[in-house]
């Protein structure tokens, strides 16, 4: 029974009477999904968003207590009401489930408006439990994504949202911008946290050997498969598996992995037979995967089963001050790299890093900030040690006429130095000045020069 109502709680109804009676009509604030048996049941509870659950006990149903007690203490994280014969009240079997797994339970016949009511608190302490089981959702210290600005933190709310589900997730986005690690944060915010994170990018693995890989091979099914082998879909059973580049995947291994998502279940290369495996998938993707349905690079049913929810990754020029942000981070991460003599960034090289169009996001960022550190020879990186000199070009005309002019004077003596290899005296004929001004300018802008300390102004 759908009520169709837009954020509707899911609700589990399990019915174990021989003849199943319908579940009560309730407002459209609960969706009711109905198990007929304790399987579905537990085919339906896959779905993280399912809370709470109800299920009613009549005489013809006290058979199936030792396995009701076992499976509500397996699904313990969702809050479950029971609906009673009274007189089943006085079974001691009865009240132990209902004493150790129950919330409440109502006694027949039916008050549906106290029903509804108290599934509401059943829901709201649910959702309490689940809340305080889920890490950080991206706020906490184990949060890996670094970011303040509002198009991170809007990033962060919908890993929080999807993270419950356990649907398929999209993560679009430009190369770079770390689509890797959000996906490790649906993980790790989700109920499969602790259990398997396999990542593979499908652009990395050449095409002859990706459907092994995905699903493993028998012994023998092909030239060097010496022995039988699972895939990487088996190793993540229970937890999640992370496929980069999915518009790279060839159109048969598309095939199969559709297969894959239809029933839960994997065929070996070479095996007749398929198992079952509990894998939630999410896949990232830099190009547009509707263009590539379009030109028939991409099955248009796969592409709609994993489309079920998304979200992208923003580049880092759309993301306010995080780029300074992420230099500072991998400034400190990189420690261990640097010279102790480099404290920081310059202004300039701050405002370079701000003015920057980052075509390769954080990971171009990363590698300028780790090259800037070993390559600098000042105590502050500048904007050449980044290889941003060009970043500041466009802007000196909008600074004071003296920020301009010492900007300039920087550049040319450092330009000097360089072309001189370091010869002060030479440097310092090259820009026509005397050896004692080169000093005097040098220690204004921070520039180390050779033998400095031997020299008497
Ligand atoms: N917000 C962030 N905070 C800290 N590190 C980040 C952040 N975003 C990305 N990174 C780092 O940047 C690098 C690139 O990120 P990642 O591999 O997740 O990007 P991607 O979008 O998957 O790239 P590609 O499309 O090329 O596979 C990684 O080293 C990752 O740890």
């Amino acid at each position: 029974m759908d009520s169709g109502a837009v954020n509707a709680h899911r609700l589990l109804w399990v019915d174990l009477l021989d003849t199943p009676g319908e579940p009560p009509f309730l407002t459209p604030d609960w969706e009711i999904l109905v198990a007929s048996s304790l399987g579905e049941a537990e085919t339906l509870l896959r779905d993280p968003s399912i809370m709470v659950g109800v299920f009613s006990l009549r005489p013809d149903s006290l058979e199936h207590l030792p396995a009701l007690g076992r499976f509500l203490q397996h699904h313990g994280t969702r809050e479950w009401l029971a609906l009673v014969e009274p007189d089943l009240l006085w079974d001691p079997r009865v009240r132990e489930i209902l004493r150790h797994w129950c919330y409440d339970f109502h006694s027949f016949p039916l008050d549906t408006p106290r029903l509804e009511v108290v599934l509401g608190h059943a829901f709201g302490m649910a959702a309490l439990l689940a809340q305080s089981s889920i890490p950080s959702c991206g706020s906490g210290e184990e949060d890996p994504l670094t970011g303040e600005s509002p198009s991170m933190e809007q990033v962060r709310r919908t890993i929080c949202k999807v993270a419950r589900v356990a649907a398929p997730v999209l993560i679009t986005g430009e190369s770079g911008t770390g689509k890797e690690l959000a996906a490790r944060a649906v993980h790790e915010a989700s109920p499969r946290a602790g259990k398997p994170f396999e990542a593979i990018n499908c652009a990395a693995v050449p095409a002859s050997l990706i459907q092994s890989e995905l699903f493993g091979h028998e012994r023998g099914a092909f030239t060097g498969a010496h022995r039988t082998r699972g895939g990487r879909v088996q190793a993540a059973h229970g937890g999640t598996l992370f496929l980069d580049e999915i518009g790279d995947l060839p159109l048969e291994v598309q095939a199969s992995l559709l297969r894959f998502l239809q029933n839960q279940t994997v065929q070996r290369v070479g095996s007749d037979h398929e198992d079952k495996v509990d894998v939630r998938v999410v896949a990232a993707t830099h190009v547009n995967l509707t263009d590539a349905v379009k030109e028939g690079r991409f099955r248009e049913d796969l592409f709609y089963r994993l489309d079920v929810l998304n979200f992208e990754m923003p580049p880092l020029r759309e993301r306010d001050g995080d780029g300074v942000l992420l230099a500072h981070h991998f400034f400190q991460a990189f420690a261990r790299d640097r010279s102790a003599r480099v404290k920081g960034f310059s202004a300039s090289a701050l405002e370079a890093i701000r003015r920057h169009p980052w075509p390769g996001n954080v990971r171009e960022l990363i590698n300028r900030v780790r090259r800037a550190m070993v390559l600098c020879e000042n105590r502050f990186i500048q904007p050449e040690d980044l290889g941003l000199e060009d970043a500041l070009e466009n802007t000196l005309p909008q600074a004071s006429l003296e920020a301009v002019r010492a900007e300039a004077e920087r550049k040319a003596i450092t330009r000097a130095l360089r072309t001189c290899e370091g010869n002060v005296s030479a440097a310092a004929r090259r820009l026509n000045v005397s050896r004692i001004t080169l000093y005097r300018l040098a220690r204004r802008h921070d520039i180390p020069l050779q033998g400095q300390t031997t020299v008497k102004s």
